[in-house]
């Protein structure tokens, strides 16, 4: 399995590689299946990478209604919350672009029909996501072609903090997770065996209080203290950063992209 890092000069210019990278992506996958899956994350470099794509002609490429869309993570809100992955998503890029509604899977808001309890909210989009398994996925959940992933200054990805429950999981595709430690406190998250089952990860961050999460995942890190450091694809794991993530790497590890 690859793994390449690729730095861009700062956060607007990561955004739109990333998204000039996903248009690509998925009209490949798209030619050769009819058919695409994409992960998205929420946080700040994952909502500006969904405009930058937004606003990109080269979006007209993409077959949206032939792509599924998924969440890695959500903060377990009310439906239309401000704060919600899923709310940010659709005022960034998906009320912009023709998708097929039943093939976009928000993951369950607090006011939904399984009330305030994340654990049921999560066995909810965990049926959703089997349902969706095709027998070449060899698994509970689809095999994604692309899963996006934000990390934070902590080092987690979805809503997999270091040394909480969530992160030990190995049997079920979607968790509930209580006491966050970044607000709001209840979330719910793809797990890292369902992360880890995606063709290809892309991590995509920016910002200097990332800079140490980045190296210490990319130099070894044990997952239990650094979930990024467990997170990877079946076919490829792209590092894709801005310059201040990247600021503690060594430089034989980063390719600059754009100088
Ligand atoms: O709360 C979350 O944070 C992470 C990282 O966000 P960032 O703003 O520090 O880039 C994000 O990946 C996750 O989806 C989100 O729920």
């Amino acid at each position: 399995m690859a793994t390449t890092v690729l730095v861009h000069r700062d956060p607007p210019t990561l955004a739109a590689a990333v998204a000039a990278r996903l248009v690509t992506r998925l009209v490949d996958v798209q030619a050769a299946t009819g058919r695409a899956s994409v992960v998205l994350t929420g946080g700040s470099v994952g909502i500006a990478t969904l405009g930058a794509l937004a606003d990109m002609p080269a979006r007209d490429a993409i077959d949206w209604r032939n792509l599924d869309i998924w969440w890695g993570d959500e903060r377990f809100l009310p439906l239309g919350h401000a704060d919600r992955n899923e709310t940010q998503a659709r005022a960034a890029l998906l009320d912009k672009v023709g998708v097929d509604p039943a093939r976009v899977h928000p993951m369950p808001a607090s006011d939904g029909p399984d009330g305030d309890d994340p654990e049921a909210a999560a066995e909810r989009y965990a049926a959703e996501l089997k349902a969706a398994a095709r027998p070449e996925d060899h698994g509970i959940a689809p095999s994604f072609d692309v899963c996006l992933l934000g990390v934070g200054p902590d080092g987690h990805v979805a809503s997999l903090f270091p040394e909480k429950p969530a992160l030990y999981e190995e049997v079920r595709s979607v968790v509930g997770v209580r006491g966050s430690p970044k607000p709001p406190p209840t979330r719910i998250s793809l797990t890292m065996p369902t992360i880890r089952g995606a063709k290809e990860v892309w991590f995509v961050v920016a910002g200097e209080d990332k800079a140490s999460a980045v190296h210490l995942a990319l130099s070894g890190a044990g997952p239990m203290q650094i979930p990024a450091a467990g997170a990877s694809g079946r076919t490829r794991t792209l590092w894709l950063l801005d310059r201040a993530a990247a600021s503690k790497l060594p430089p034989s590890l980063a390719r600059l992209a754009s100088p």
